[in-house]
């Protein structure tokens, strides 16, 4: 049973205040019981606001590491590269961004390459924070042949490689995603989404649990932590 507790705002704006608070104060907890923090952020759109005024918050950002939920196979210089957008607002504060992309074109061989590097970072994470797409992806857990891998790999198996299929057209790339096991590993899981579309989308989907076909649903599905879900209409 998916344990989801919904906050709807009138707008972004007001989301994008909460969510801030929440997720400093979430780097705080984090900060003061272990010294460090380790967070990984979405991609895509919504979350740009609030990555804008999280970044203003006061925090000892030296001790934080960031990582994207997911990143597309393009340069870093393309602003379609979720890691390109997480350096821009972060790195400023002094926080370490990590990216989990490289050069390598073969998906399969940059998730296994995203997996060797996030072996050096302290998991589990203090923050999963998700996206969600219209077409029900959650971080780059898609449709498609490596949905099975993405969500089922064994715990200690951080990323894996995917190839969305069918491509969704606003970034139609092969990616890197963190496994459904590495983000329900986190001590802390929030989603933030906005519209009326994605609100029905991830009703249904929780409602339908174990047998939804979308990608966030089976995601939560598994989930033994409650769920903190942001909207905005
Ligand atoms: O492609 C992606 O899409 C999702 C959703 O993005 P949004 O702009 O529709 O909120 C995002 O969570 C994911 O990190 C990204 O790679």
């Amino acid at each position: 049973m998916i344990e989801a507790e919904w906050w709807d705002y009138d707008d972004a704006d007001e989301m994008a205040e909460a969510v801030a608070g929440d997720i400093g104060f979430i780097i705080e907890s984090a900060l003061d019981a272990r010294g460090e923090a380790l967070i990984a952020v979405p991609g895509g759109k919504t979350p740009l606001p609030i990555y804008e005024k999280l970044a203003q918050a006061r925090l000892n950002w030296k001790k934080v590491t960031i990582i994207p939920t997911d990143d597309r196979l393009v340069p870093l210089s393309d602003e379609k590269s979720n890691v390109r957008a997480i350096a821009q607002a972060f790195l400023p504060t002094g926080a370490r961004v990590f990216p989990i992309t490289s050069d390598i074109s073969d998906y399969k061989l940059a998730g296994n390459s995203a997996n060797a590097k996030l072996a050096d970072l302290k998991f589990p994470l203090d923050l999963a924070w998700l996206g969600v797409g219209s077409d029900g992806h959650t971080a780059s857990i898609f449709p498609g042949p490596d949905l099975d891998e993405a969500l089922n790999s064994p715990k200690g198996r951080h990323a894996v490689g995917v190839m969305p299929d069918p491509l969704p057209p606003e970034a139609p790339f092969a990616r890197v995603t963190l496994t459904r096991s590495a983000i329900l590993s986190a001590r802390t899981v929030l989603i933030t989404v906005t519209g009326e579309e994605k609100k029905a989308l991830l009703e249904q989907a929780i409602e339908d649990g174990q047998s939804s076909k979308l990608p966030i649903g089976r995601v939560l599905a598994e989930a033994e932590q409650p769920i903190d879900i942001h909207w905005a209409a």
